[in-house]
């Protein structure tokens, strides 16, 4: 049984995505997700579960930037979870009574308009995750009066939902990706995405074209691409790019070494299966059941079989 570290604790969104990934699996929840790509990295984890992106929000930096500068990780499955949110209290809490509100800050951005139209004078505090947003409401003697978090944390702590699906949209999807330390890559399936991050040998024109021309050229269709800074000064900067295709095929293959001639450095972040749609969303955390159902369900998808 694989034991797989995650940001924790129970009840966070990321528990959720680790959970259909890999219902089996030993579950080591983490304070932060550097905590969960390190505990991968020095062997206390089989691999770890982490938020890379998010349809609303975009990016998720403290991820990216780990992959980019931390001790390499490899990617080896990707799923697309619904991310719902929901203003938890503990019983008894009107929305009226709501003067201090605890979530991480992914919720906050997502929940803008909700906590603008009907907590305008709450307190927003971030907190290191949704769930641990939760937990801490939960606590007699909180300073916070309600958390922002999946309904499912609420479950998990006793919480009663105020209000529910209070996101800006109702369709917002979180990827996350599972990783593990260098070793053999997932078998090409046909449907595979593979990730890079590229750094520039040096700042000249046209260096982002001469890049993604080597995938252009060969008919790669990418998927996604991200400059994050280097923190060398303003105008400096590395990409992060996904596309479609395995490196065991020739034409991916062929980019990568395009761009091995073309860029200072490229770090190969893995070849995994694409996510075919979004997971089914959870309703009721506490039921082993819904999770192996959703987590058969996605396995099905996977193998052409729904
Ligand atoms: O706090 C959690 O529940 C997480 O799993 C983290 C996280 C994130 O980092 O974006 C994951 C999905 C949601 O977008 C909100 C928070």
């Amino acid at each position: 049984m694989s034991r797989l570290a995650y940001l924790g604790p129970e009840g966070t969104f990321t528990e959720e995505a680790l959970r259909l990934m890999e219902p089996n699996a030993e579950r080591l929840p983490c304070a932060t997700v550097s905590a969960a790509l390190n505990a991968c990295r020095s062997g206390e984890a089989d691999g770890a579960v982490v938020p890379l992106e998010n349809s609303l929000e975009g990016a998720i930096t403290t991820t990216l930037d780990e992959f980019a500068w931390g001790e390499p990780l490899l990617i080896s499955a990707e799923l697309l979870l619904p991310v719902r949110f929901s203003l938890l209290a503990r019983p008894d809490t009107s929305l009226w009574h709501i003067k201090r509100v605890y979530t991480h800050p992914a919720a906050i951005t997502q929940c803008r308009a909700f906590l603008a139209r009907e907590l305008p004078d709450a307190v927003v505090v971030a907190a290191p995750s949704t769930a641990a947003a939760a937990q801490e409401v939960s606590l007699p003697g909180s300073p916070y009066d309600a958390a922002i978090a999946a309904r499912i944390a609420g479950e998990h702590y006793g919480l009663v939902e105020v209000v529910a699906d209070i996101g800006d949209r109702s369709d917002t999807e979180t990827r996350f990706v599972r990783v593990s330390r260098p070793g053999p890559l997932p078998e090409p399936t046909g449907s595979d995405r593979t990730t890079l991050v590229v750094f520039l040998a040096d700042d000249h024109p046209g260096a982002l074209l001469e890049m993604l021309t080597e995938f252009s050229m060969r008919g790669v269709n990418l998927s996604r691409i991200e400059s994050r800074p280097t923190g060398e000064g303003i105008g400096r900067y590395f990409f992060h790019f996904d596309f479609e295709g395995h490196v065991a095929d020739a034409r991916v293959g062929e980019a990568i070494s395009g761009l091995h001639r073309v860029c200072g450095e490229v770090r190969f972040l893995g070849s995994y299966p694409r996510a075919d749609g979004v997971a089914p969303q959870i309703k009721r955390g506490t039921a082993d059941t819904e999770f192996a159902e959703a987590s058969d369900w996605l396995a099905r998808v996977r193998a052409g079989q729904v």
